[in-house]
């Protein structure tokens, strides 16, 4: 069983739902992603990059960004995962590694959170690694908290920042469910 949840109660998961605090609606997310791409496209319309979106969470983010950078770009994708579709985190698992050679390029790594940030550190470093020019990264939320897994670890594009709650929708998770969520919310009592 690869889900946290052994076997899923569909009642707890609308429940979750139902009682769930909005912290931003749809257009209020859209017109983030608005600006997060007017944002992207003024810094790397002209570098050729690599867009990486990181899976599971980027799902939507990623295919809502990439139709709006309306310059040449490759874009693919990366599986990298800490929570394992849980509410906590744990040591970042690697899926799917980067199948397209950037090394010598720009690259673009765009998730749906930054939360305490290990999940990133760990991409830009495995993108320097293997030989990007330079890395830039994009996330849907910035989670607002003193646990950052570095103290200086921002991303270059943050569409919106959040309380520290745990959150869903716009391709983030409770217990699997959920991404699928058309706004940004919180779940009650956490
Ligand atoms: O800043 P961090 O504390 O490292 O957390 C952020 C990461 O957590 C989520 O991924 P998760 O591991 O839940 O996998 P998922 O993409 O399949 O949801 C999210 O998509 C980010 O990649
Ligand atoms: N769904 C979800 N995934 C996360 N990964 C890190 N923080 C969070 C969060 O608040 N919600």
């Amino acid at each position: 069983m690869i889900n946290s949840m052994p076997k899923t109660d569909i009642e707890h998961i609308k429940k979750i739902y139902s009682e769930a605090d909005t912290l931003f609606n749809e257009a209020e997310v859209e017109a983030a992603i608005k600006n997060m791409a007017v944002a992207i496209t003024a810094t790397l319309a002209e570098l050729n990059p690599v867009v990486f979106t990181v899976m599971n969470g980027g799902i939507v983010i990623g295919g809502k960004l990439l139709t709006q950078l309306n310059f040449p770009l490759e874009a693919s994708y990366m599986h990298a995962t800490r929570y394992r579709n849980g509410t906590s985190g744990h040591d970042l698992e690697w899926k799917v590694a980067p199948m397209i050679d950037f090394d010598g390029r720009p690259v673009l790594v765009v998730d749906d959170i930054l939360d305490e940030g290990h999940t990133l550190a760990e991409i830009i470093d495995y993108c320097h690694k293997n030989g990007a020019t330079q890395v830039y990264s994009a996330v849907l939320v910035n989670k607002l908290h003193e646990r950052k897994a570095r103290e200086d670890l921002k991303a270059d594009f943050v569409g919106l920042e959040v309380e520290d709650r745990y959150i869903f929708g716009y391709g983030m998770d409770y217990h699997g469910y959920w991404r699928n969520a058309p706004g940004i919310f919180a779940v009650k009592g956490m």
